[in-house]
């Protein structure tokens, strides 16, 4: 059986899950069951911390696993990122009481809390820093005002407990991080089906199917606009002239790809989901 890592709380735990349904795996019953296995499948699922996923995947125990990118590299476990996979997103800033700081170069001796050290150490190095790093687990951002840090470096998703600490980011994320699929050195064959599964969620959330019909001569302006994938399909219709195209085009862009559609003369504009797909 594949065995595979899956966050077992926390803010990636229920997307993960939802996303391994989506592609057809069955999922845990209850939050408290840390083993399961989907025999139909073959896939055995331990439910983890998602700190310690890219540990138990870099150290080849377990095939693959889903982890934040921040996660895994600050493991330095010898996992590697196979694809992102479009939740989770993050950025890891360096923040200080509001007016403070304005660059990361005012860290020079500084007192620097946060749950993701190796991440700061070797941006300080790399920048050339001296300053100490503090170690905790989570709420970060009390720690200046309980006076152990002078600045700290955490996750920032909305930036809203940020705030409602009195404290701002300065200077450019260190990391832009997103949940990411891992993998244990050579497992890149073996892991190959799920990778496929979990980029064909991606694809049918990402993208709609557009169907529409348009006069022949006036079909390389419409697929200049909907170029498709890959290759859109075109099928003659009975009306001498006219054919249809069908094309995936992104959901987040199909009212103004339909709005020019209609323009340049297409008609029976139609856009249906994508349940589920193999690219
Ligand atoms: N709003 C958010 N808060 C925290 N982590 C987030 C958020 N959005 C995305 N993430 C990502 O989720 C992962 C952290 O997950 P989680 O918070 O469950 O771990 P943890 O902080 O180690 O555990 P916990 O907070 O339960 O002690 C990181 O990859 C982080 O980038
Ligand atoms: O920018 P925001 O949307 O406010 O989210 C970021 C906050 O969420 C995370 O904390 P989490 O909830 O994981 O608690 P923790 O500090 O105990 O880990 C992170 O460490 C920040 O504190
Ligand atoms: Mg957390």
């Amino acid at each position: 059986m594949l065995r595979v890592a899956v966050p077992n709380k926390g803010a990636l735990s229920e997307a993960a899950s939802e996303m391994l349904s989506e592609a057809g795996y069955s999922t845990r019953r209850g939050s408290k069951t840390l083993v399961h296995q989907d025999e139909v499948n073959g896939v055995e699922f331990f439910y983890l911390r998602p700190r310690d996923i890219a540990v138990y995947v870099g150290s080849g125990i377990l095939d693959a696993g889903i982890t934040g990118r921040d996660l895994l590299l600050e493991s330095k476990a010898e996992a590697q990122e196979v694809v992102g996979l479009g939740f989770g997103a993050s950025r890891f800033f360096y923040a200080g009481v509001t007016g403070s700081y304005s660059s990361p170069t005012q860290l020079e001796g500084a007192r620097i809390a946060t749950s993701f050290p190796n991440l700061v150490d070797a941006d300080l190095q790399a920048r050339g820093i001296d300053a100490k790093t503090v170690q905790l687990d989570g709420a970060i951002e009390v720690s200046i005002q309980l006076g152990v840090a002078d600045a700290i470096a955490d996750v920032v998703e909305t930036g809203s407990t940020l705030r409602a600490a009195g404290l701002e980011t300065f200077g450019d994320p260190l990391l832009e991080s997103e949940a990411v699929l891992i993998q244990r050195d050579g497992a890149a064959e073996t892991i190959g089906v799920l990778r496929r599964r979990l980029e064909s969620v991606m694809v049918a959330r990402q993208y709609v199917l557009v169907d529409y019909n348009i006069e022949e001569r006036l079909l390389p302006e419409a697929l200049g606009l909907t170029p498709g994938l890959e290759s859109p399909t075109i099928s003659p219709l009975q009306e001498t002239g006219w054919v249809a195209a069908r094309v995936m085009v992104e959901s987040k862009e199909v009212n103004n790809v339909m709005d020019r559609l209609y323009a340049v003369g297409a008609r029976a504009i139609l856009v249906t989901n994508i349940g589920a797909c193999r690219i």
